[in-house]
């Protein structure tokens, strides 16, 4: 998998990291070096970790047969890091509830879009890369003015509203025809999420926002876990190197789309009446001027980054998933749609408050979340040194939690194998939830936009099989899952619309 990387690289950067790899190789004969007390796992052998003993299969299923053969704390090695994978759901929790737990570790692309933001100036901006106090300080901040502004209350409801019947204006015109999904919800999703943070939508044809969605990195392009990232070192080094400039070049373009939308903001004559966590956090570093402080523009621009990338590809996939398993299965549609004609009717389009009466349509939408397993394998680093589950764990090492593990745990869910709503349903048709279902982190770092995401996940879904039954018009291509993240069904669809009662 390393080799294979490298050889694909040009020029002499390719030869450079080749030849480091043979050196690392050599020295790797020498006899291995695993932490004391630390959980069992792969041999660790000295630089160059467990890479050689991961060789042949896909990260995720070498995640996968780690989890199998070691159990619920089990380690392996990237260079230097040792890496430790918790499975099962209570120990995920009482794991990442921990403040040992509660480090991000440095990854490459959030270094990048640092130095990009910042001018070089900082390389751990934002609260998504961010550790420590300085974490702690934004986090506390942007929860409580997204709250302030109304981000995945009721009073957002509305917002989210206007973007669906935007949304079905335009899947009604396509009359029936067949409409690729792959990025449809995209537009919508990223229009609620600014309003909030900046306090304005874009017009549906904005082409610099077009262009952005259209090249925007996908979760599921993205592998944390990617050796190269974690030769000591690389995340400051990597971004002078040409080849990773050439290599991140969506990023940059996202990271010139913020800063410009952000920078526009500061001149704007409206930005201290405009009720948006922008202005918010302007008036927030205007009052700490002469101050030293964690409130500057830099950090306000990457917490926007944040908040526009975390919160558009992650529910639009969602989405994007949510109609192609409700479409693929009939019965379930049909179901769904019962029950929200009976609860709700066609007059007038479903509303959050209902989610208590569509006990089924509740347990479809966490279903297709459950399915998709966005976030399979989520990243933390260990702040201090700790002890888990009799184990000892070093300050520095990378956590990851087994999400795919506690979604799929066949000790909590019926059928976890397959799409099945029974999956949150008791015997008499009540919705229930499950302990292993994780899919916005758990703990310290939990999701920041849970409320928001959860509303729009509804509102869209429910809405959409009030309006239209879909059927698939292509054959699908469930991309591999590969590496952390997964990534929703490719796929067309007809909508056809449904008749008034
Ligand atoms: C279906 C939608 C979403 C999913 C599945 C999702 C999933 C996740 C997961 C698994 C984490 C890591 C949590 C952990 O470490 O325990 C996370 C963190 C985060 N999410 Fe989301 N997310 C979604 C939507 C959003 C939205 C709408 C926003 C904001 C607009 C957002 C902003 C963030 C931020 C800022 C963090 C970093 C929190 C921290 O490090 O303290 N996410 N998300």
């Amino acid at each position: 998998m390393v080799l294979e990387w490298m050889v694909k690289m040009p020029g002499w950067e390719g030869i450079v990291l080749l030849g480091l790899f043979l050196f690392l190789l050599l020295l790797s004969a020498a006899p291995g070096r695993r932490p004391p007390n630390f959980p069992p796992g792969l041999p660790m052998l000295p630089i160059v970790g467990s890479l050689f003993h991961m060789q042949g299969v896909s990260l995720r299923t070498a995640l996968r047969n780690l989890n199998k053969e070691y159990g619920n704390m089990a380690s392996f090695g990237i260079f230097g890091t040792g890496v430790v994978l918790v499975s099962g759901s209570s120990l995920i929790k009482e794991v990442f509830a921990h403040k040992a737990a509660s480090n991000r570790p440095q990854m490459l692309f959030t270094t990048t879009r640092s130095y990009l933001l910042s001018e070089g100036k900082d390389l751990h901006l934002g609260i998504f890369g961010g550790n420590g106090k300085k974490w702690q300080e934004l986090r506390r901040f942007v929860l409580r003015h997204l709250r302030d502004v109304g981000f995945g209350k009721t009073s957002c409801e509305p917002m989210i509203v206007e973007e669906v019947i935007e949304l079905m204006d335009h899947i009604q015109q396509q009359k029936g025809q067949p409409i690729v999904m792959k990025r449809l919800f995209n537009r919508s999703v990223v229009n609620v999420v600014w309003r909030t943070v900046m306090g304005k939508r874009f017009p549906y044809d904005d082409a610099d926002v077009a262009k952005v969605i259209e090249t925007f990195l996908q979760p599921a392009d993205t592998n944390l876990l990617h050796p190269l990232f974690y030769i000591p070192g690389m995340s400051k080094a990597a971004v002078y190197l040409p080849i990773w400039r050439n290599a991140t070049k969506s990023l940059r373009d996202l990271t010139a789309f913020i800063k410009g939308e952000v920078e526009n903001f500061i001149c704007s004559e409206d930005c201290d009446v405009n009720h948006s966590l922008a202005s918010l956090f302007l008036k927030e570093i205007q009052s700490h001027a002469g101050e030293k402080s964690f409130f500057n523009t830099y950090e306000m621009k990457a917490v926007i980054f944040e908040l526009f990338t975390a919160g558009m590809d992650t529910t639009s996939s969602t989405l994007t998933m949510g109609v192609y398993l409700v479409a693929k299965h009939s019965a379930v549609q049909q179901k769904v749609q019962q029950e929200l004609d009976e609860v709700v009717g066609r007059d007038r389009l479903p509303s959050y408050s209902d989610l208590d009466r569509l006990p089924y349509t509740r347990a479809t939408i966490h279903e297709a979340q459950r399915v998709l397993d966005l976030v399979a394998f989520i990243l933390r680093s260990a702040a201090e040194d700790c002890t888990f589950a009799g184990y000892d764990i070093p300050k520095g090492t990378v956590i990851v939690a087994n999400a795919e593990d506690a979604m799929t745990d066949p000790k909590l869910w019926k059928n976890p194998q397959e799409f099945d709503p029974e999956n949150f349903l008791d015997t008499d048709g009540r919705f229930v939830n499950n302990e292993g279902f994780i899919p916005f982190g758990t703990g310290k770092r939990v999701c920041v936009g849970e409320s928001l995401a959860r509303m729009q996940i509804f509102v869209f879904l429910a809405s959409l099989f009030q309006n239209f039954t879909f059927s698939l018009t292509s054959d699908e291509i469930i991309p591999t899952s590969n590496n952390t993240f997964s990534a929703p069904a490719i796929y067309s669809a007809v909508a056809h619309l449904r008749p008034r009662l």
